[in-house]
């Protein structure tokens, strides 16, 4: 792979492009022609990322995934977004190595972490270091709940402003606001907007967006990388939507 991911988030941010991820729960992942199809849907859709992962995962099929996507398409980058250590392979691209800095739970900001580094140190995975907080979107969701943490408030920015300025001081490189899978509420875009001004660095969104217009939102107030999972898992033409608005933009910026 020529560029390297972080190199990718980097871009995305200095660019004012915008990009897209398509969060697959390997526990969905059944069928291999169904799987199969909408991986050629989101090749279609120029997706810049494949996301991995889940809270609960109940079966052991991360590799497996992998394989299945790599078997066509080589390029597309796949990156672990680990709910715990055993969600790991070697065989992603990249990993998100998140740290929960909205909660206090020591185990989320760094035990699982210590777990898994000397596999780490041993392969090829690239790992990003990333800020990954918690927004109420309204409702208790599987994060929440696994993590027992308490999300920051949705309309309260200076609580996120400076939980993220603690991550960057402490070197974390990306961020990730994350109201929650399925969350009714989104984050906000004034939280968007004042986290991405004090960290000026690339910004992860997602949680709940579950409509062009709520994707637009966020794009508009500051994402540089949009997540898609339950909503895509409802209508995977939603990623062809995404990706015909970015476009539009896409070619406006230049
Ligand atoms: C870096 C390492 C080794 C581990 C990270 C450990 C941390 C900090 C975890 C954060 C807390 C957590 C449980 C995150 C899970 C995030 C995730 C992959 C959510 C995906 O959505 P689900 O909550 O599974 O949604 P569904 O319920 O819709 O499947
Ligand atoms: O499933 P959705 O609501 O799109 O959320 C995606 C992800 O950000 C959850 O951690
Ligand atoms: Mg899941």
């Amino acid at each position: 792979m020529s560029k390297s991911i972080g190199d990718k988030f980097e871009s995305l941010y200095l660019s004012g492009k915008k990009g897209l991820a398509w969060l697959v729960d390997p526990d969905d992942v059944d069928g291999y022609t169904s799987f199969s199809q909408n991986i050629q849907k989101a090749i279609k859709a120029k997706i810049d990322f494949f996301f991995l992962g889940g809270s609960l995962l109940q079966r052991n099929n991360i590799s497996e995934t992998i394989q299945l996507i790599k078997k066509q398409c080589a390029e597309i980058p796949v990156i672990l977004f680990p709910g715990s250590a055993m969600q790991f392979s070697d065989e992603a691209d990249g990993m998100l190595f998140l740290s929960l800095i909205s909660g206090r739970n020591p185990d989320l900001l760094i035990g699982q972490h210590v777990s898994i580094a000397l596999e780490l140190a041993k392969s090829s995975v690239e790992i990003l270091p990333t800020g990954y907080m918690l927004i109420d979107g309204g409702e208790k969701t599987a994060v929440h709940y696994i993590s027992q943490t308490i999300p920051l408030p949705n309309h309260h920015p200076e609580l996120s402003v400076a939980t993220a300025l603690a991550g960057k001081f402490l070197g974390l490189k990306y961020f990730y606001l994350d109201a929650g899978s399925g969350a009714p509420d989104p984050v906000s875009p004034e939280i968007i907007r004042a986290v991405k001004n004090a960290i000026k660095a690339p910004l992860i969104v997602g949680g709940g967006l579950n409509s062009l217009e709520k994707i637009k939102l966020a794009y508009q107030s500051g994402a540089d990388l949009v997540v898609l999972g339950n909503a895509v898992v409802q209508n995977m033409e939603l990623l062809e939507e995404v990706s015909s608005f970015l476009e539009t933009i896409h070619v406006r910026v230049n």
